[in-house]
């Protein structure tokens, strides 16, 4: 199986973050939207000043104006936006100055036609839930993530934790996966011991080839 990108996202402060690059995630995620996550741009800029080089940062937005993404993404350094609400191919392109991931919340069935019209870095799949955007906790059917793959890279997400991480990346072999709430103790803070099963459980099944 080839290796999984594993990111995780809510990060709202420094411990946390720092965690999460002692186990050696590959992006850690700030959500910039309205949610119990939330995080400033100030609280950003001063967390990742405290952290080591090589570590990709994903800044979380739900229809935000694009030249407060812009200004938001210079000033925390960010390498990669991920796009929760309704933005449109066409907002996407005006990002090229960075890795875009467009979050697709899927219900009885995927939009695959949809999905390719978005010119994007990747396409992540998450729980549909009315009137949530995002961080619902819950899993959707993964055989609609299977088909998703002739898309373009895939980030599952929605509702992963320590004890279902195996079977998804086992049925879906997504191109990365995006941990949230499953590896929380309460909303923002993130529980080490969760978080170190969830990236173990993903290394055990690169390591059992
Ligand atoms: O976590 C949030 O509160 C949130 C709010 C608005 C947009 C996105 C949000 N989080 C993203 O939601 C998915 C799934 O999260 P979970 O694992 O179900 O908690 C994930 O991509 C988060 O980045």
């Amino acid at each position: 199986m080839a290796a999984t990108r594993i990111k995780v996202c809510g990060i709202t402060n420094l411990d946390d973050a720092r965690q999460a690059v002692r186990l050696g995630v590959d992006s850690i995620g700030f959500i910039f939207a309205n949610s119990p996550r939330q995080v400033t741009a100030e609280q950003v800029h001063q967390i990742i000043n405290k952290l080591p080089p090589f570590i990709n940062l994903t800044g979380v937005f739900v229809d935000e104006d694009i030249e407060e993404v812009q200004k938001t993404a210079d000033y925390c350094g960010l390498d990669t936006l991920q796009l929760h609400g309704t933005e449109t191919p066409e907002y996407c392109k005006q990002l090229k100055a960075w890795k875009v991931i467009k979050a697709f919340r899927v219900r009885e069935k995927l939009e695959p036609k949809r999905m390719a019209a978005y010119e994007i870095a990747g396409y992540l799949l998450d729980t549909y839930q009315p009137k949530r955007l995002g961080g619902t906790g819950k899993t959707f059917n993964w055989d609609l993530a299977v088909e998703a793959e002739e898309v373009g890279p895939i980030i599952l997400a929605g509702g992963l934790n320590p004890d279902n991480i195996t079977t998804a990346v086992k049925k879906v072999e997504p191109y990365g996966v995006d941990i949230n709430s499953g590896v929380e103790s309460s909303p923002g803070q993130k529980d080490q011991q969760k978080l170190k099963r969830v990236v173990n459980n993903i290394r055990r099944l690169e390591y059992a080839e």
